[in-house]
């Protein structure tokens, strides 16, 4: 009949098979498949992994449709079921389904935990912080041996988030006896991993990969730690003389009754999971990006310690106050999160109707993969995209903040990153304290051009193979 004929217009897509859609086309760098698929299929994309239908985004102005335009429609999140247990029934900010609960935690994070004033009540502790980490690397200058660089940037963002958070560094084996730093960065992977039982509901409850197994032994070692740090924190009682850490303000939230939800301690252990998850692999990651396009790109380095020693000189160290006059540093930084968005493809939407976009009938409940790193190379946006070069943000406005579609690292919207301010700190102020106080040489005579620069897909994507450097100091004593 007329009023239910009208043939629905899906997106185009390329031809699936049965039963697992176009999962089979889908290698070990998802985000760079659905790049190159893109480019014969368009910027909106159907393709359907198991039985779940997803849209894949991968232009702008496509972007722009998704995030702006229709942003109400798609700001939810898919249930996902290793969100599910590690996450007290996705009570949590990531993955929370749009609704009043998700607004108000979004809301008491902006305004309580992520707000300006908040961050900058932790900047005497990454100063500390900071101050270790340049200390840490002058032996191996002097005995001329490479650092481990990634992993002393992971250990100084997860120290960094501690102290935020928890409002001090516990022992690694505080919380299990394979050490904090492995065990976040398990839950990464099960939450990244593709779980047949979300494609396949039928085989959910067979578990057939253990992943159910493994997430809810992890969630017990997270909910028995957090409620330890709680249990500290009631002890240790009202702290007013010294800088709340988030723990203490969530706690005095929770006792005042005067948050406008319920919210107990199961909401607390969440949100310590968002934002230990959220801060410290997404900073740590983009960190080594950058130094990486940095070595590969000796005359930028060279540029960007010239305007370090123009700024801040050789003296003294790169101080939080400095960065807003530290404009290059500001190109660098975009320039290495367009090549390396290290969330590439945002965290799944999710949407909550019907809806044509573009002409096309988008089904109620898709995901949504917006391909981050198919946008950054979009070659109708940037000239010469494969190509790291700081100096095409000269005298642009384009910045990463959400309102420019062709860049897009912290996403836009309502479920744009919070922590986006935090983030920006930390990055350019590690990067600048490298740059700043050390050369950077590769170990070994191996040359620049065999810099390998291979990705470890997750939901944040860093280096394959840890950055291996000699550092050499160059600051007045
Ligand atoms: C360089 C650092 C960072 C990058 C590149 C980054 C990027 C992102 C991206 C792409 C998203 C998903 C946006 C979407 O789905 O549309 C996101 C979400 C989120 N980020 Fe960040 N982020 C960073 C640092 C942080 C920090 C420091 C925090 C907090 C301490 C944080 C907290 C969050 C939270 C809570 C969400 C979920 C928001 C929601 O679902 O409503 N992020 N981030």
């Amino acid at each position: 009949s007329l009023a239910t004929g009208r043939k629905k217009k899906m997106p185009p897509g390329p031809k699936g098979i049965p039963i697992l859609g176009h999962l089979h086309m889908l290698g070990k760098h998802p985000h760079q498949d659905l790049h190159r698929i893109a480019k014969h299929h368009g910027p909106i994309m159907y393709m359907q992994f198991g039985f779940v239908p997803n849209i894949v985004v991968s232009s702008p102005q496509a972007a722009e449709l998704f995030l702006k335009t229709h942003d109400l429609v798609f700001a939810s999140r898919p249930p996902h079921q290793a969100a599910k247990y590690l996450s007290w029934e996705q009570r949590n900010l990531i993955f929370g389904a749009y609704g009043p609960y998700w607004r108000n935690m979004r809301k008491l994070c902006t305004l309580e935990l992520l707000s300006t004033l908040k961050i900058s009540s932790f900047r005497s502790m990454r100063r500390e912080e900071l101050g270790l980490f340049v200390e840490s690397f002058k032996e191996s200058s002097k005995l001329h041996v490479a650092v481990d660089l990634s992993a002393k940037v992971s250990s100084l963002t997860a120290e960094m988030s501690c102290r935020m958070v928890f409002g001090k560094k516990y022992d690694d084996k505080d919380l299990d006896d394979r050490g904090f730093k492995t065990v976040i960065q398990e839950m990464m992977k099960l939450v990244a991993a593709p779980n047949l039982g979300d494609y396949f509901p039928f085989l959910g409850v067979l578990d057939l990969q253990g992943l159910k197994r493994k997430t809810k032994a992890l969630a017990k070692v997270f909910d028995d730690f957090f409620e330890k740090v709680m249990d500290d924190h009631v002890r240790a009682g009202d702290r007013s003389d010294q800088a709340k850490d988030i723990v203490d303000t969530m706690m005095s939230i929770m006792q005042s009754g005067e948050s406008e939800f319920q919210f107990d301690r199961r909401h607390i252990k969440a949100i310590m999971l968002d934002l230990l998850a959220a801060s410290m692999d997404t900073a740590a990651a983009s960190v080594e990006w950058i130094l990486s396009e940095l070595l590969r790109n000796p005359t930028v380095m060279k540029k960007l310690q010239k305007e370090l020693e123009q700024v801040v000189g050789l003296k003294r160290l790169v101080e939080e106050s400095d960065l807003d006059q530290l404009e290059y540093l500001d190109m660098v930084v975009k320039e290495s999160l367009r090549l390396h968005p290290v969330a590439p493809l945002l965290i799944p939407h999710y949407s909550r109707e019907d809806i044509k976009v573009n002409g096309y009938d988008i089904p109620k409940e898709s995901r949504i993969l917006v391909n981050n790193y198919a946008i950054g190379r979009d070659p109708n946006v940037w000239t010469d995209p494969e190509t790291f070069i700081p100096e095409r943000f000269t005298g642009s406005n384009i910045d990463v903040r959400g309102q420019h579609f062709q860049l897009l690292p912290f996403g836009s919207g309502r479920r744009g990153c919070p922590g986006i301010q935090l983030g920006l700190i930390q990055v350019r102020l590690i990067v600048s304290q490298l740059v700043h106080c050390f050369d950077w040489q590769l170990p070994n005579d191996i040359s620049l051009e065999e810099l390998d620069m291979n990705e470890e897909f997750g939901i944040v994507v860093s280096r394959a193979n840890h950055l291996m450097l000699i550092p050499t100091f160059r600051l007045q004593n």
